[in-house]
């Protein structure tokens, strides 16, 4: 009865709304920078732990830079025609889930890092945590957004710009990242692990581009307890509150009203709730990536006006240090 009560009153209190929002007035002084590995399709983790926000944050700062990581992709074996390929899926389904050309540069991070610096490329360019220091250095940005398993490399790069200004003189913004509150989506299959690309199991792992079945399927099997109730305890029920917390990202409903609105369901039909909501989310990006991928002049185009805008930023940053370091 009492959770009744306080479910009506926060549904009311949603629903009087503040007042009307004033038109957002775009920052300029920040500068956002994000990347992501071509390699595999982004899953559900990519989606609401980084590329989301990415598109938020493209309507609210001027400068902004998303790059397609292919440098960090080859720390492993890649086949280069897949690669190639991967590196334009991967083009298409940013544009899909709405990153926009005009409003954010959308770059291949070989094409815009290495062009002007060939002679300076080095071996120890390519090692992980300092390749991705260089990229949000390169262009002096001061905000990330990315997923809670980036953290570790980012305190990297705030350690280096924090080092290289105490040698050098007050250079670099210390970049902050920025986590939204699905900085770590779940697996499906084992709520204490966060949701890979590179999973073993199959079930684990929701892709955008995953047909209806596949989604339904994955969240069928989906790990939670023994308790039927639908509750949002992360600590203690891991499972169950890893499907509550998606279900509000992929509805955009607080957590506390979709906990509300399932109750007196049991959660083997709430993993079908879910499903449906996941479905209905990615149904239009799932289309707008198959209508992409038939134009890839297109998609080429794209990154090459991206790549040429990033390698502008970038190259008075490259001579600036190169000063302050006294190469020059
Ligand atoms: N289960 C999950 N829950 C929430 N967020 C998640 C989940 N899985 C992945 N992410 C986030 O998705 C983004 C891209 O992932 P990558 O592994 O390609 O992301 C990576 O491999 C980076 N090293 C790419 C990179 C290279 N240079 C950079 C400079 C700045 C920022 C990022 C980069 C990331 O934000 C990641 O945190």
């Amino acid at each position: 009865m009492r959770k009744a009560r306080e479910c009506w009153n926060f549904i009311r209190a949603l629903h009087q709304g503040p007042e009307a929002a004033p038109a957002p007035q775009k920052d300029s002084v920040k500068r956002i920078f994000s990347g992501i590995q071509p390699t595999g399709i982004p899953h559900l983790g990519n989606y609401l732990g980084a590329i989301e926000s990415w598109v938020r944050l493209q309507d609210e700062h001027d400068s902004v830079l998303y790059s397609i990581v292919d440098l960090h992709s080859i720390t492993v074996p890649q086949d280069p025609a897949i690669l190639r390929q991967s590196i334009l899926d991967m083009t298409a389904a940013l544009l899909a889930c709405g990153i926009n050309p005009e409003k954010s540069i959308l770059f291949q991070q070989s094409q815009a890092k290495t062009a002007k610096e060939k002679q300076n490329g080095t071996m120890g360019l390519l090692t992980y945590p300092v390749l991705q220091a260089a990229d949000v250095l390169l262009y002096k940005s001061t905000h990330v957004p990315v997923g809670e398993d980036q953290v570790q490399h980012m305190e990297l790069v705030q350690d280096l710009a924090q080092g290289f200004n105490k040698k050098y003189g007050e250079f670099f913004p210390v970049p902050r990242s920025i986590l939204t509150s699905m900085k770590k989506v779940k697996s499906l299959r084992d709520p204490s692990a966060k949701m890979s690309k590179s999973d073993p199991d199959k079930l684990a792992t929701v892709r955008i581009t995953d047909s209806p079945e596949e989604i339904v399927q994955k969240f069928r099997k989906a790990v939670t307890d023994f308790t039927s109730e639908v509750t949002y305890e992360p600590a203690s029920r891991g499972g169950v509150s890893n499907l509550v917390a998606i279900h509000a990202a992929v509805t955009g409903l607080p957590v506390e009203e979709v906990v509300c609105r399932s109750a007196g369901i049991d959660t083997a039909r709430y993993k079908l709730v879910v499903a449906d909501a996941v479905i209905e989310k990615f149904a239009p990006i799932k289309s707008e990536i198959e209508k992409l991928k038939t134009n890839k002049d297109h998609l080429e185009k794209v990154l090459q006006a991206g790549s040429a805008k990033a390698k502008e930023l970038a190259y008075p940053v490259c001579q600036e240090v190169k000063k302050l370091v006294g190469f020059l």
